[in-house]
């Protein structure tokens, strides 16, 4: 057993893909044999339909969602209800011993808020007491993107972001799973690695945007924060997984 821990984020189309999100899993039950193992999950896709079906309209600000308060409780319902209650679901059918958190349980993270954005928060790594009790005693934590602020007050935290607070947390290797193969040039080839300087370039060309610059952030704060490299990968094929944990090259690698 390696004991630095495993942090999956998983997000996109995967969250409404069962059969995919059950032969990701299969690959996370294997890999828990040798890593203990921290899942973060999105949602935004099912965020913008409960919005809608409640008849709000939503926007984006580079890359994250504006969350005014009143929308909160479609926000939190979609994300750390619906969602995480199927994660857990599925990763449970799969024997990974899941359990259901958000971001403020047992005080994990704290929150920096961005008044831009509305009830949006950074997450930051804070108290990692109740992630080693789980882990040590073979749970598998399932954290949504839903926290709160000192005044109690309902937060969205981007998934990735979130992610990143959580490896860092437990100075876990991470892993973020996407729709696309990884970090795109613009000839829309993938880009093997990635460090802080080819990056800021490519933003500033306008070939790495929206939730993909957000990715790109979340992973060089952690790469610079733990000294490791983080991946950006697709979930399409679980077996990369697998080959990446081998140190086979898959998707993009960040460094700082
Ligand atoms: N250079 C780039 N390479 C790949 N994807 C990019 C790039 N720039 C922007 N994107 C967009 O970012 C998306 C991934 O971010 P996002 O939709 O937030 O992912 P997730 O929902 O998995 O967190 C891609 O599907 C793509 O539309
Ligand atoms: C503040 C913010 O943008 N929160 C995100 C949280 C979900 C998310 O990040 O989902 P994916 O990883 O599937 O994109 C949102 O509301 O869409």
């Amino acid at each position: 057993m390696n004991n630095t821990p495993l942090v999956l984020k998983m997000g996109g189309r995967l969250l409404q893909d069962d059969s995919a999100l059950d032969a990701l899993l299969a690959v996370c039950a294997e890999l828990k044999q040798q890593y203990p193992l921290v899942l973060v999950h999105g949602g935004g896709d099912q965020v913008d339909q409960w919005l809608a079906k409640f008849g709000f309209h939503t926007e984006k600000l580079d890359g994250q969602r504006i969350s005014p308060a009143e929308q909160m409780p479609v926000i939190a319902g979609a994300l750390a209800g619906a969602v995480n209650a199927h994660m857990v679901a599925r990763a449970s059918l799969q024997g990974l011993k899941p359990v259901g958190l958000t971001l403020s349980a047992g005080n994990s993270c704290r929150f920096e808020l961005n008044p831009k954005l509305g009830a949006v928060g950074v997450a930051k790594p804070q108290d990692g007491t109740l992630l080693q009790n789980l882990l040590s005693a073979g749970f598998t934590p399932v954290f949504s993107s839903v926290g709160h602020g000192e005044q109690g007050q309902l937060l969205n935290v981007n998934a990735d972001l979130a992610a990143a607070a959580i490896c860092q947390l437990v100075q876990g290797q991470l892993v973020l799973l996407t729709d696309v193969p990884g970090i795109l040039d613009g000839e829309g080839k993938l880009i093997n690695e990635l460090n802080s300087r080819q990056a800021a370039e490519l933003v500033s060309q306008g070939i790495i945007k929206g939730g993909m610059k957000v990715k790109l952030d979340a992973a060089l704060d952690t790469a610079q924060a733990l000294r490791r490299s983080i991946t950006v990968a697709g979930w399409q094929h679980p077996q990369d997984l697998l080959n990446l944990m081998r140190q086979q090259a898959v998707g993009t690698r960040i460094v700082c």
